[in-house]
């Protein structure tokens, strides 16, 4: 059967076997469509059902949040972890709460996870998790019970050799020091490498909060590079205004660039003289505010209700919110008004069509398990630090960080033009990612 059309079939199958969970279809399907050429170069990956098995969790966790709020009323939401593939090293990846959650996001971002982890080169396997608790508006005590509830049944899956949470959307520093002191308080161990994204007084590291940002933006740094470019003077537009956004905003002004636009769910701010850091980081790090709050402080900045952000022009776009908040429409404005480069901070944030759209207009386009794997990245040399007990100075680790976004950006370009489609990172990072698990998964045997 020619490879494509026993592809197809294997997709059917895990439609099949994954009702209801269209996130997880579209993130399969894209790697499907990427890695053909490469099961035909090994046709031992074939016979040992290599595609069929990495589409398949080794384990899928769910379980009960009992909880109580503040009026002492009690409340259940739901628990999961899927641990999606250990060939590479433990299940890693993190944590999402958003009333959203459900186990087709948690299947997507895991599937996404298991080939972010691999092209980073380092020994990490691939898990997510999350629940659809909704940490907005709840207080400090609220979020602590939540989270002790959440560890008190997920703590008999984890361990530093075994799954490795971080956060994700709506788990920050605060939500990672509730979920590792219940840790310790269950098990009765101190494992600093158990959770990584930890508070820098109790084991975390440096540059983690900044490396999912961070590294987005060096990728992007990559990209024009190769095209003979800079970020000096680029005008650049970021969606979101949590943990990615601000640090990605924060690289591009370091780097020369501008960024006049960023947004979270109740609309965008548009400030032409180049977003506040200070003030958004004061708004949502400290004050949780929504962004309308920015325009008390810039006058001269405008707020749009319920509008999308792409419709603001620029040359550089990071979606960095959450999965498919380009559309179709989205990439047109995009073209339109000039964009020449998107790179994806968030997991999987342009719908297929976007995708299809921008690669048709030579808009040059970067995935997430590229483009934002700088954040688990840091993860790994945060467990690395953890397990030989030091600590690594802010410039040190930016240097590593820096070092693998290269080492990433390179090898999704020459796998690439190795497969004969140049300057398509789609491809090229499907096909080194799959490539590094398929082999690991083969010298394993039937598992
Ligand atoms: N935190 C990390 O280290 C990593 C995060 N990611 C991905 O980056 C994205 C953002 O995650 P974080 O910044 O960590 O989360 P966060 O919770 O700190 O921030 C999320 C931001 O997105 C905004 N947002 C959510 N839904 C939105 C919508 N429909 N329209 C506009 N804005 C919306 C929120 O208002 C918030 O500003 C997610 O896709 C996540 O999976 C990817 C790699 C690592
Ligand atoms: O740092 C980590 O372990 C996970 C980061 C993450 O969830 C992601 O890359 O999407």
């Amino acid at each position: 059967m020619p490879t494509r059309t026993k592809l197809e079939s294997i997709f059917t199958a895990v439609v099949h076997r994954n009702p209801g969970e269209g996130e997880f279809h579209q993130a399969v399907r894209e790697v499907l469509d990427s890695v053909a050429p490469a099961l035909d170069k090994h046709p031992e990956y074939a016979d040992a059902k290599i595609i069929e098995r990495i589409c398949e969790p080794e384990r899928q966790i769910i379980f009960r949040v009992p909880w109580e709020d503040d009026r002492g009323e009690v409340h259940i939401n739901r628990g999961f972890r899927v641990e999606f593939n250990s060939a590479l090293g433990p299940y890693k990846g993190g944590l999402r709460f958003h009333p959203s959650v459900y186990l087709g996001i948690v299947k997507f971002l895991g599937f996404e996870q298991v080939f972010k982890n691999a092209l980073t080169g380092m020994p990490i396997g691939g898990g997510k998790g999350g629940s659809d608790f909704d940490p907005k508006g709840r207080s400090d005590r609220e979020v602590m019970r939540f989270c002790q509830s959440f560890m008190t049944e997920l703590y008999r899956h984890l361990g530093e050799h075994t799954d490795v949470p971080a956060g994700d959307i709506g788990v920050g520093a605060r939500e990672i020091g509730y979920l590792f002191g219940q840790y310790k308080r269950i098990t009765n161990r101190y494992e600093s490498g158990v959770l990584t994204g930890k508070g820098l007084s109790y084991g975390g590291a440096q540059v983690r909060k900044e490396a999912t940002g961070y590294g987005a933006v060096f990728f992007a740094e990559q990209m024009l590079r190769a095209a003979g470019d800079s970020f000096d003077g680029k005008r650049v537009v970021v969606s979101g205004s949590g943990n990615v956004a601000i640090y990605a905003i924060e690289k591009v002004h370091q780097l020369g660039g501008i960024v006049v636009a960023c947004s979270d769910s109740s609309g965008y701010v548009l400030d032409e003289q180049g977003i506040d850091l200070d003030l958004l980081k004061d708004l949502k790090e400290v004050r949780r505010a929504r962004i309308d709050a920015y325009i008390a402080t810039r006058p001269h900045a405008t707020f749009v209700p319920g509008r999308s952000v792409w419709e603001v022009p620029c040359e550089v776009a990071v979606p960095s919110a959450t999965q498919n908040e380009i559309s179709a429409d989205d990439a047109d404005a995009l073209i339109k008004g000039g964009c020449k480069i998107v790179v994806e901070g968030a997991n999987m944030p342009t719908s297929p069509e976007a995708i299809r759209a921008l690669e048709e207009a030579g808009v040059r386009f970067a995935p997430g398990k590229a483009a934002n794997a700088g954040g688990v990245a840091a993860s790994a040399l945060e467990m690395q630090q953890n397990a030989s007990r030091d600590s690594w100075t802010f410039e040190y680790s930016e240097q590593r960080l820096h070092a693998i976004m290269r080492d990433i950006h390179d090898r999704c370009y020459a796998t690439a033009e190795e497969y004969g489609v140049p300057g398509n990172y789609v491809v090229g990072a499907n096909i080194d990612g799959f490539r590094r698990v398929a082999e690991a998964m083969l010298a394993h045997g039937l598992i």
